[in-house]
């Protein structure tokens, strides 16, 4: 941890957020609403003020890779598949600019679960109604957008599998379900209503409000009283500058990033840090530990020819179902494409067919677990990342993927969705026993692009934790954590909306400690 002030200019507000992503963009516009507050954010990416590219939602997956993308790697995956490019985006908005917008409240078990880990104050009954503060636009899939295959395996799934077709998932919680997703989105357009539209777009000229762009942070430092307020940041000029929070510094860099930050700032596990000449500040162990993530794998089918073209983002449409119908929750989960998504699926030699459709299952509380760690001290070097995919020893995640494959099949051969179908194209049907549709399963497995809990709040007495639940770093003064890496647990849905939440909650919680401040 470097006390001195680097080369270049200090600059200071009341609160310094760094990153302005999907939770950033949140605390950026809540606490910029008081005039008096100055708040600074500093963003490594560009704005997404009027660019297409990214204000389309369907554009998405030509995100995936592009300038826009920090594409992240993992090493070697022994039980999974080592090629996952890991993409979290490098834009405004965050992840909420590149990703599906696919939009589900949490249910109330996933926050139950956080409770029992100790996160008091994160109970549905505190958490769920700031959903009425939510200023995303959040909407079923609009009719003009539903594709007719869609709406074929919806009904397909349900009359296969005996799941109700859900109108809206974020009615009420449900159980299991077949149905169009929520998206934040404006159908008129295929516009987003990302964190950054929604909160930020609209008081971009608040005089109180400072965006740093394409600014990147790469040391937390302290001040002379030894509160972690300042930050080390490299501005879009190359320059080095440092910036300071009077009140409050506000990690918002995300599940890779926040962690890799807290790390190279001397905030960590001290004896691997020492090893890598890093000077301690805090010796937290938990961080960079408890990386979670959905896993999925795909099943792949040729259509007869070209599909009807319209479609919100590709995949709009999906099914939970439980298999222990003792549980409240669901514990499998597909999304249905209706594009081939092959990237997968080719690297292993199967055919990329010109029309067709994927499902792909994914583990919604997978119990393999991995970590994340320095490589250097050097801040430019990507972090490595080990997801452990498929690693428990039960055999849960991998048994989930089985069954799912197989479920995939049942749907697939289901009226009125079967007659789209020409042939199984990946694994294809001579992949049968559990042992080969494991192996097809893992090897083609893919992320959902949902990376979590590497920062994970917790009680007072579990080491493991780096934030209390108010998400305030531990034995670090001056600093709190507000981004899916302090989740302790994975929801069993896609996570977004649950980082929106979460960041409204912080927003509150930094509020009544300034008000409880003399
Ligand atoms: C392709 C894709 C599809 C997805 N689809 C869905 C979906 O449909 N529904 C869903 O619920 N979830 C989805 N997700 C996951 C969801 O988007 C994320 O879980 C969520 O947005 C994470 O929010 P965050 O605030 O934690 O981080 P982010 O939104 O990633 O924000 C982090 C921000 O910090 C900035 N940053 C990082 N490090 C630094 C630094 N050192 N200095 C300065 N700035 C920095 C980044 O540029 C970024 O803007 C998807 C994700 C991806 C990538």
């Amino acid at each position: 941890m470097a006390p001195t002030t680097p080369h270049g200019a200090e600059s200071a507000y009341d609160y310094v957020i760094v990153g302005g992503g999907t939770a950033g963009c949140v605390l950026a516009a809540r606490l910029s609403e008081d005039p008096d507050c100055r708040v600074c954010v500093i963003e490594g990416g560009p704005s997404d003020v009027g660019d297409e590219r990214i204000l389309r939602l369907r554009n998405w997956i030509n995100l995936l890779g592009s300038e826009f993308d920090y594409g992240y790697t993992t090493v070697e995956q022994p039980r999974g598949n080592s090629h996952i490019l890991h993409s979290r985006a490098r834009v405004l908005g965050g992840c909420s600019s590149h990703n599906t917008l696919i939009s589900f409240l949490p249910l109330p078990q996933d926050l139950d679960d956080w409770v029992s880990r100790g996160c008091a104050g994160w109970d549905p009954a505190t958490i769920l109604p700031y959903r009425e503060r939510l200023l995303t636009e959040i909407v079923p899939v609009a009719e003009a957008d539903r594709n007719p295959i869609a709406k074929d395996f919806v009904t397909a799934a349900a009359r296969a599998l005996g799941v109700p077709v859900v109108d809206d998932f974020n009615a009420e919680p449900f159980a299991d379900g077949a149905g169009f997703f929520s998206l934040a989105y404006q159908p008129e357009g295929n516009l987003r209503s990302s964190a950054s539209v929604a909160y930020l777009h609209p008081v971009l000229d608040r005089p109180n409000l400072t965006l740093l762009l394409e600014t990147w942070a790469h040391r937390l430092l302290t001040d002379e009283s030894g509160r972690t307020t300042r930050v080390a940041v490299r501005g879009a000029d190359g320059e080095p500058a440092t910036v300071r929070a009077e009140r409050e510094l506000l990690l918002c860099a995300g599940a890779i990033d926040t962690p890799r930050l807290l790390m190279l700032s001397g905030i960590g596990p001290a004896d691997d840090l020492r090893a890598l000449g890093i000077p301690g500040h805090a010796d937290l162990p938990g961080v960079g530990e408890n990386l979670l993530d959905h896993p999925e794998s795909v099943i792949l089918w040729e259509t007869a020819g070209p599909l009807p073209p319209n479609s919100a983002m590709d995949s709009d449409a999906g099914l939970f179902l439980r298999r222990d119908k003792n549980q409240p929750r669901p514990d499998l989960m597909f999304h249905f494409y209706q594009v081939p998504f092959t990237v997968n699926t080719e690297r292993l030699g199967y055919p990329v067919p010109q029309y067709g459709v994927c499902m792909t299952p994914n583990v919604p509380r997978a119990r393999s677990t991995g970590r994340m760690w320095l490589r250097s001290a050097n801040p430019a070097e990507h972090p490595a990342l080990d997801f452990r995919y498929f690693t428990d020893p039960e055999g849960h995640d991998e048994r989930t993927i089985v069954d799912g494959l197989r479920v995939a099949r049942e749907v697939a051969a289901t009226d009125p969705l079967r007659d789209w179908l020409v042939r199984e194209v990946a694994p294809g049907p001579d992949v049968v026993s559990d042992a080969d549709l494991s192996e097809y399963g893992r090897r083609a497995a893919h992320t959902v692009y949902h990376p979590a809990g590497t920062c994970r709040m917790g009680a007072p007495d579990d080491p493991m934790a780096v934030c209390d639940p108010e998400l305030r770093v531990r034995g670090v003064e001056g600093l709190r954590i507000v981004d899916a890496s302090v989740f302790p647990t994975m929801p069993t849905i896609n996570p977004m909306v649950t980082v929106l939440l979460a960041a409204e909650r912080a927003a509150d919680l930094i509020a009544k400690e300034q008000g409880a401040r003399p």
